[in-house]
C-alpha cells in the first residue's frame, strides 16, 4: 500500500484527478423495475411502488490537486450519503472510486478489504463531520486526539506525535496551553478547529468536509471558513466539501456541484454557477443566496 502525501510531486500526476467518483449510487431498500434502470419514476427520491430510498444516484465527479469541491443541496438532497459512501462510513449500493494516492488510482476503493479501508480512512482521507463527536474524543485531550489518529496509522513515536500535535494545534490557532485540555472543554468553532487538525494528523492528500460551519455563529463561521482556506494553501491539500449553504460554497469552492432528490443536476465552476445557473432549482438557491 502507498500515499502520496500532502500533493503531487510531478506534473504529469498533477493532470490527473486525485479523486474520481463514478456512477456511484446509495439506495435503502431492495428496488423494483420500476425505480431501477434509464426510466425510473420516483417521487422525489423514493420509489411510489416498492418505497425504496435512492438517497444518491448515479453520482460521478472528480477533484484535482489542490482544487475544492463544494457539493451543495437542501436538507436529504443525498449530500452527506455520498460523503459517508466515498469515506466508507457507509456501504456504497454501486459505483467506483479511485483516489490517486492509494496505488496510483488503480483500484475502486469501494471493494477494498476491510484493512486497506482502514488504511486509506487514516492516511489519504481527513474527515471532518458537522457534529464533532463524530470525529473527536471529546474527553481525550486535544494532543491525544491527534495522537490517536497517528497511532492508527502506525506511528509509535512518542516524541513525534508530541511535535507534530502541537504544530497542527497551532496551525488552526489552538494555543499549546490549550493543548492539552479536552475538546469537550472547548467552544464550538474551537472544537471544529480541532477536528481540523486531528483530520490533518497523518498529512492526507484530500480533506472530507461535511456541513462543519453549520450551527456556529457567523463570526466563528467566518473565521473557520478562513482557516479552511489556509489550510488548502499551507498543506497543498484538495477538498470535497459539502454544506446546505450557497454562501459556504460560494467563499470555498472552485467548483460546485447541485444535488438534488439524490442527483447531481448542475455542475461547473462556482462563479458560473453563481452568475448564470440553469437549472430552476439552482436559480432559486442562487437568488435566496441574494
Ligand atoms: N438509513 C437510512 N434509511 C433510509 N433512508 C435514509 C437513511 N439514511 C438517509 N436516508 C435518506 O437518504 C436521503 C439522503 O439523506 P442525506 O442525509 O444524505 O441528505 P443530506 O442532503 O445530507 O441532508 P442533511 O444535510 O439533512 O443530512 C434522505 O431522503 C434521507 O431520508
Amino acid at each position: 500500500m502507498t500515499v502520496a502525501a500532502g500533493g503531487f510531486a510531478n506534473a504529469q500526476a498533477a493532470e490527473a484527478p486525485c479523486l474520481s467518483v463514478s456512477h456511484l449510487s446509495l439506495k435503502f431498500g431492495k428496488g423494483c423495475p420500476a425505480c431501477e434502470g434509464e426510466h425510473a419514476k420516483l417521487e422525489r427520491n423514493v420509489c411510489p411502488v416498492c418505497g425504496t430510498v435512492h438517497a444518491v444516484r448515479d453520482v460521478s465527479l472528480e477533484v484535482y490537486p489542490g482544487e475544492i469541491i463544494g457539493i451543495v443541496g437542501e436538507s436529504g438532497s443525498g449530500k452527506s450519503s455520498l460523503m459517508k459512501c466515498i469515506y466508507f462510513d457507509q456501504q456504497a449500493t454501486s459505483g467506483d472510486v479511485r483516489a490517486l494516492p492509494y496505488d496510483g488510482g488503480a483500484e475502486n476503493i469501494l471493494t477494498c478489504s476491510p484493512q486497506q479501508k482502514r488504511f486509506i480512512r487514516n492516511s489519504v482521507f481527513g474527515m471532518v463531520y458537522q457534529n464533532p463527536y463524530l470525529g473527536l474524543r471529546m474527553d481525550f485531550s486535544s494532543l491525544s486526539n491527534i495522537a490517536e489518529q497517528m497511532i492508527a496509522a502506525g506511528d509509535r513515536n512518542v516524541g513525534h506525535m508530541c511535535e507534530r500535535g502541537y504544530y497542527l494545534l497551532d496551525k488552526v490557532n489552538i494555543p499549546a496551553r490549550r493543548a492539552k485540555d479536552a475538546p469537550a472543554l472547548f467552544s464550538g468553532g474551537m472544537q471544529q478547529r480541532v477536528q481540523i487538525a486531528k483530520a490533518l494528523s497523518n498529512n492526507p492528500p484530500i480533506l472530507l468536509l461535511d456541513e462543519v460551519t453549520t450551527g456556529l455563529d457567523l463570526s466563528v463561521q467566518a473565521s473557520v471558513l478562513d482557516l479552511i482556506l489556509r489550510i488548502r494553501r499551507d498543506f497543498n491539500v484538495s477538498m470535497l466539501v459539502v454544506s446546505h449553504d450557497l454562501g459556504v460554497i460560494r467563499m470555498l469552492a472552485d467548483r460546485t456541484f447541485v444535488m438534488l432528490d439524490g442527483q447531481v443536476i448542475e455542475h461547473g465552476l462556482t462563479d458560473q454557477i453563481l452568475e448564470d445557473p440553469q437549472h430552476a432549482y439552482t436559480q432559486q438557491l442562487v437568488y435566496s443566496l441574494l
